[in-house]
Parts: structure tokens; sequence; C-alpha cells
């Protein structure tokens, strides 16, 4: 991978100043591919001389130093291995004759001991002019030049003079590099999604680089880079905010596991690896939660009243007998003395495990006076010391004390919520009847994605058991004063110093580390308290009410990007016809709004049918606009008998010529024909993408057909039976 020739051929080129440039390019590329090999060698030395240290001696801050500086040489290691390719892509010339180039990563000159920036990383502010400048405002540039290289080699430049004021707009929303943008857009997919540091469009470039706290909504049509913006605005948070970031990771939430393999090389690409990815149906540690619930079900659990619903589910498992406690002939209480313990113990506001001692240990005070009285015994010091105890070695005191305060997991509650038609009756009076059916299951039933949010509210409800829980305060103890320090530097850099529901104590409880052994990530990812220093949302349109709750309990300082569009909801939990009505709630007054509108994806003659069937089917939501042309136009290809497995396999059919090829199928018929469902679609592209049965997946919902139709790249071709929705079937005719 490392070891190319000094200076290697030139591509065939006419212009003999083009080559002259390309030859002049290519030595300091090669001179940059030097210093990048230079930077690997002392990351593998530092690692190795880590590695020699490494062990159990000195003292505990002395083994933490070590494993530190293991780590960070590591994560720098791993830094520099994931740049090779489009190490540098770009150079700026400003007018007072500073040169500047751009690439994946920062470097300097450290053979020459001056340490000078080599190489500038695309997300340092010297580097910004890059995404911004247009020949309008070239804020103090004469030139931006675009490298296109293949592995090491230089292929070719493309240059652009911001100096003329006469030049025109370029047209296009201020596009950057037309060139080199569309070359990058014309490109074959892969499979995997790409990293754009060379060619970010400026209003991606003002999400990008958007400072770190608050909230960020970023809104856009399909195909306009939100979820490649958010990626890069990880990236370039991770860079500006090392220190923070770092130790606390950036989890993303994507809508499936396939789309989440579809982008998980786009953040180490761009040299950055603390980063847990997951889909919400992961974020509970231990479950994972892989079947969907139906359309109905999936309102009833998503919505905000299961809250409460959860909440009272815990209540019903705090029960007061109603003719008061009976263990034994001289064991007796009333029933306004166990309503006593159990209002002093909520009193507490612990969570329920939490709770548990301190109500056991007042009943049980309780039961031993009860005890002495019918006895006739007096109730003195020593009474008090042995006798509760005494009481609590009784198996019948246990169980019978057991049943008015047990020990719950969350998977216990939810469990019996949904299988227990009394105690979903009793948890949720506001559902009607026919809520309730659609959520009752069988006990033991499979966990769906819409019980992980609830499994999540239930885990901080009932906290965990007094013997965790005794642990976890002790180890706390031993580090509070750092942890103390750390989360009130936290609350500086994020912003949210004076905010009255969060303090560094707080701050501190949830910034609790397990210990240096592990990364970030990893320790992040195994541990359901886990504050993380920001969290993107992608395909944020999707997620219910409760799903926004488990969201943001992981990331206490509310720094997020979420990205969505809610034209294509298309999850029933999910469907909002604004941001407020999603945010409102959780987020009231902590959150705005940035909207990207260039579709890089789709071709115009794709677009123009799916946007005749947005604006037929759901007035108000705007298209965004098409950046590229292709000469092909969509291909309707009629299956009258509607047998759609022999249409797609039939070699008539496309996909035609390579590159990827997705065929996307109405829910009931995906599976038998090999298809992907409109979910599991979400957020992918194809350059061909077969679309089967339009009027089905608009039954289904007009953001399904719309999501559909946004997929591919080049090509899309509809195979139908029933006839074309009359907006989608129109606009094919080339009518509006
Ligand atoms: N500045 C850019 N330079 C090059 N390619 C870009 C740029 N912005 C977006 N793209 C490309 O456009 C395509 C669509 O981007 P992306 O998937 O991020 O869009 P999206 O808004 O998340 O779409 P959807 O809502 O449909 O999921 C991707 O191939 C992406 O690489």
């Amino acid at each position: 991978m490392n070891g190319s020739p000094a200076v290697p051929p030139l591509p065939a080129a006419t212009d003999a100043r083009l080559a002259e440039a390309l030859h002049a390019e290519q030595a300091r590329l090669t001179g940059l591919y030097a210093h990048l090999d230079a930077a690997r060698e002392r990351a593998r030395r530092t690692l190795a001389a880590a590695g020699r240290e490494a062990g159990p001696g000195g003292t505990h801050q002395a083994r933490l130093e070590r494993e530190l500086r293991a780590a960070e040489a590591a994560r720098r290691s791993a830094r520099l291995d994931a740049v090779e390719r489009g190490l540098c892509f770009g150079r700026l010339d400003h007018r007072d004759g500073t040169v500047r180039y751009i690439g994946r990563i920062g470097l300097t000159d450290a053979a020459a001991g001056t340490y000078e920036p080599v190489l500038v990383d695309w997300r340092a502010p010297a580097a910004r002019p890059f995404y911004t400048a247009t020949p309008a405002e070239p804020g103090g540039l004469l030139r931006r030049r675009h490298l296109h290289t293949r592995g090491r080699v230089l292929t070719g430049l493309d240059d652009e003079a911001l100096d003329l004021a006469a030049l025109d707009e370029g047209g296009r929303r201020g596009l950057v590099g037309e060139a080199a943008l569309l070359a990058a857009l014309d490109r074959e997919r892969t499979g995997r999604m790409a990293t754009v540091v060379a060619t970010i469009q400026a209003e991606q470039d003002r999400v990008i680089r958007a400072p770190l706290p608050g909230a960020l909504v970023v809104q856009g049509g399909p195909g306009t880079g939100k979820t490649v913006t958010a990626l890069h605005r990880a990236a370039y948070l991770l860079y500006t905010h090392r220190a923070v970031l770092e130790r606390r990771g950036v989890l993303v939430i994507g809508p499936s596991t396939g789309f989440l393999r579809y982008i998980d090389q786009v953040l180490p690409a761009l040299g950055e690896t603390e980063v847990v990815l997951r889909t919400v149906g992961e974020l509970f540690p231990g479950v994972r939660a892989t079947a969907e619930d139906g359309p109905a079900a999936a309102v009833v659990k998503g919505g905000p009243w299961m809250a409460d619903a959860v909440r009272r589910a815990v209540e019903a498992h705090q029960p007061v007998p109603a003719g008061g406690l009976h263990l034994g002939e001289h064991l007796r209480l009333s029933r306004r003395v166990c309503a006593e313990a159990r209002e002093a113990a909520r009193g507490l506001r612990l969570p329920h495990n939490e709770a548990r001692a301190f109500f056991l240990r007042t009943v049980l005070d309780a039961l031993a006076v009860a005890q002495a009285l019918s006895l006739g015994r007096p109730y003195d010091e020593e009474e008090a010391r042995h006798a509760p105890r005494e009481l609590w070695e009784q198996p019948e005191v246990r169980a019978g004390l057991d049943a008015l305060w047990p020990v719950l997991t969350p998977h216990q509650l939810i469990d019996r919520l949904f299988s227990d038609p009394a105690l979903l009756a009793a948890a949720a009076p506001g559902l009607s009847p026919t809520d309730r059916a659609a959520v009752l299951r069988p006990a033991g039933a499979p966990w769906t994605t819409g019980d992980v949010p609830l499994l999540d509210e239930a885990a901080e409800l009932l906290g965990e058991d007094g013997a965790s829980v005794l642990a976890r305060v002790r180890a706390a103890e031993r580090t509070l004063d750092d942890e103390l320090a750390y989360a009130d530097g936290v609350l500086t850099v994020t912003g949210q110093q004076g905010d009255a529901t969060l303090d560094a104590g707080l701050l501190a409880g949830r910034f609790r580390d397990t210990g240096p052994d592990r990364t970030t990530a990893e320790r992040a990812a195994g541990d359901r308290r886990w504050a993380y220093g920001h969290v993107v949302v992608d395909e944020a349109q999707e997620l219910s009410a409760m799903a926004w709750r488990a969201v943001l309990r992981r990331v206490p300082t509310r720094s997020l990007t979420i990205v969505g569009d809610l034209a294509q909801t298309a999850s029933p939990a999910g469907a909002r016809s604004s941001w407020a009505e999603a945010l409102d709630r959780e987020l009231p007054g902590r959150w705005r709004e940035e909207r990207l509108t260039v579709n890089y994806r789709t071709p115009a003659a794709i677009m123009a049918p799916a946007a005749a069937v947005l604006r037929a089917h759901m007035p108000g939501q705007e298209p965004p606009e098409a950046v590229r042309e292709t000469p092909e136009r969509p291909r309707v290809v009629p299956v009258p008998d509607g047998d759609y497995a022999t249409a797609l396999a039939a070699p008539a059919a496309p996909p035609a010529g390579s590159g990827t090829f997705g065929v996307i199928a109405p829910d009931a018929g995906a599976a038998a024909l090999g298809a992907l469902t409109v979910r599991e679609a979400k957020g992918l592209e194809f350059d061909a993408v077969t679309v089967v049965d339009p009027a089905a997946l608009l039954a289904q919902g007009a953001a399904d057909l719309y999501v559909a139709l946004t997929r591919a790249t080049r090509r899309l071709t509809l195979l139908h039976h029933t006839p074309l929705p009359p907006a989608l079937a129109a606009a094919l005719r080339g009518r509006p």
C-alpha cells in the first residue's frame, strides 16, 4: 500500500501547461505521502513503546497514564492508516501568495523539525474557504484546485479562478467545483457510502461546522446529502472538540442494520474511530430486537402516554393489601401501616429497586414492633437490633414482603405489561380496548424494536438492585472528584452551564467510566447509562416519542445532530407534520433547523415523477431540486399476469449495465421476491432500482412510494400489474 515510485508516470496530457502542473503536483503529492509514511512510523514506534511499558506495575495514576498514552497512540495509528485513499484532494492559492494543501488529515513537517503544516485537515478553519469561496465572495483566494487521485497517483486537476469578478456565478446555488462535484456524483456506487470531503457544498458546510452545543435539525429531501453531511459533521466535531468527544464518544443512530453497514466505513475513512453505530432496536445492551410491531401496535407503543403506562406498571408492583398484611398469628400490619411504608419509600424518589431496601427495613421494623406487642414483650434496643433480621430470615416473611415490593427487571416488567390484560388496563387506563388488544401478546414473546424504548424507560424507573448500587456508589466515590472536575469542563465546552436541569454532579454520575482498558466506543456500547458527547440521529422522522426519550437519555448535554425528511416518514409511530411536533415535548426551545435543498443522487428525469407523487399525496412538502441530468427516463414494464418473480428473472428485465442494483417491493411480497422492503431500503441508494407495484406501495403509504422512487442514481424501472397511480402515470407521460 505504501511504496509507490518517487514520481510515477504522468497521465497523457495534450496541453503542455497542464502536463507541467500535473508533474509539479504529483511531486508534491508524493512528498505528502512520504510525510504520511513517516508519521505512521512514528505512531507505530510510540505504540510499540507503550506496549513494552504496559503491565500492572506502578501507581494507579501511572498505570492510567500509560494506558491513555497507548490508547492515544493506537487511535493515531488507526487514523493514519485510514486516510491512505485520497489523502490530499485540494489546494488553495491565496492572494498573499500563501499556498495550502487540503487533505483528510493534518500533517506537519516533522523531518525538518519545523513542524510547519504541510497538509491542512479539511476540518481546520484554514480549510474552510475550500468549501465556501465563490467568485462572488472569494474570501482572499485566487484559485481553488481540485486534485483527483487514484492510489498515490495524480490523475487530474480541476481549477477554479476565484478572483475574476466577471466570472459567471456558476449557477445552481453556488456549487463549488462543479466539474469535480459532477464527476463525484456520476461515479458508480459500490454498495458502501463514500466520503465527500473533496466536494462538500456550501449549504452542507454550514451544517458540518455548526457549533457543538444544542440540537441541530437538518431537514432535506431525498439525496440532499443529509447522511453524508451528518457523518462529516461527526468527524468535524470529533476533530474540533477532541478532548470532550473522544472520551465520551459519538453515537450514530440509523434506521436499520443494513443502513449502518452501508455507512460504517465513512467515519474511519475520515480518520475517526470513536463512534458507536446503533439502530433504536439495539440501544438497550443485551437486547437485540429484530421483530417489528404491526402498525397499530407501533403507534400505541411509541406514544408519549407509554411513559405514564410504564410508571404505573411499576407502581402496580408496589401493592397495599386490602386487608392489611397477615404473615402469622403475631405478624400483622394494618392496611394503613403498609400504605405509610409504601408512601415513605416512594417519597425517596429513588428507582424502584433502589428504594426496596428502605421499604423492607420500614416494614420489618413495624412487623417486629407488632410481634413484640402481640407477644407482650418489651420492644427494647436489643429487640430492635435482632428481631427485624430474624424475621427476614423466615421464608414466609420474605415471600410476603417480596410480593409488596419485588425486585424487578425491565424485561420482567415489560413482558408482563403486554401479556397481562389486567396489568395493562391498570397501567394504561386511557387506551381503548382496541389499542390494548393491539399490543397484548403471549408472555415470553420476542422483543420488537418498539419494546426497546420501553425497556429503557423501565430500566430508568427500576434502577439496579441493592448490591450493584452499592458497588457503583463506592466506585463512584473513589473517582468523584475527578468526575466532577471533568463534568464541569464538559458543561463549559458544550455551553450548558447555567442550565437548571443539569449540574456537574448529575453529569459526573452519567459520565462514570468503567475503566481505561477498552476503547470509548466499546465501553459506551455496553453501558446503558453511558452519556455520549454528541448523538447523530439519521432518518430521525421515524422515531416515536418513546424512542426520542431513550435517545435523549443518552445525551444529557443535548448536543445532537438530527437529520431527516418529514416527507419520507414510513413509520406509523413517527407520522408528524413538523419537527416541532416531534421535538417540542422533549427539547422545548432547544433546537434549531437548517435545510438542505439540492438533490445530489436522483437525476432530474427520475426526480420529476417522484416529485409529482409528493405534490399529489403530501401537499405542503417540497421536493429537492435535482442537480444531475441523465438522458435515461424511467422505464415502465407492465406485468399483465402479476407474476413479478418471473418478470424480475426475465433476461429482458433490468439491470442493464453494471453497478449496484436494488429491487424494492411492497411489504407483503418483498421476502418472496428477494426484494427489499421500503424500511430496508431507507437511506440506501443503488445505480439501478426496480420498483415493484407502485400502486401497492402507495396504498402502504405515500411516503413509501416516494422513498422507493428516489433510491436510484441512474436507472429506474417500474414493474406494475395494477394501474400506476394517476399522478405518477401523468408525470411519466410528461404531463404535470
Ligand atoms: N457534496 C457532495 N459531494 C459528492 N457527493 C455528494 C455530496 N453530497 C451528497 N452526495 C452524494 O449524494 C448521495 C445522497 O446522499 P445521502 O445519502 O447523504 O442523502 P440523504 O439526504 O441522506 O438521502 P435520503 O434522505 O434519501 O436517505 C450520496 O451518494 C452522497 O455521497
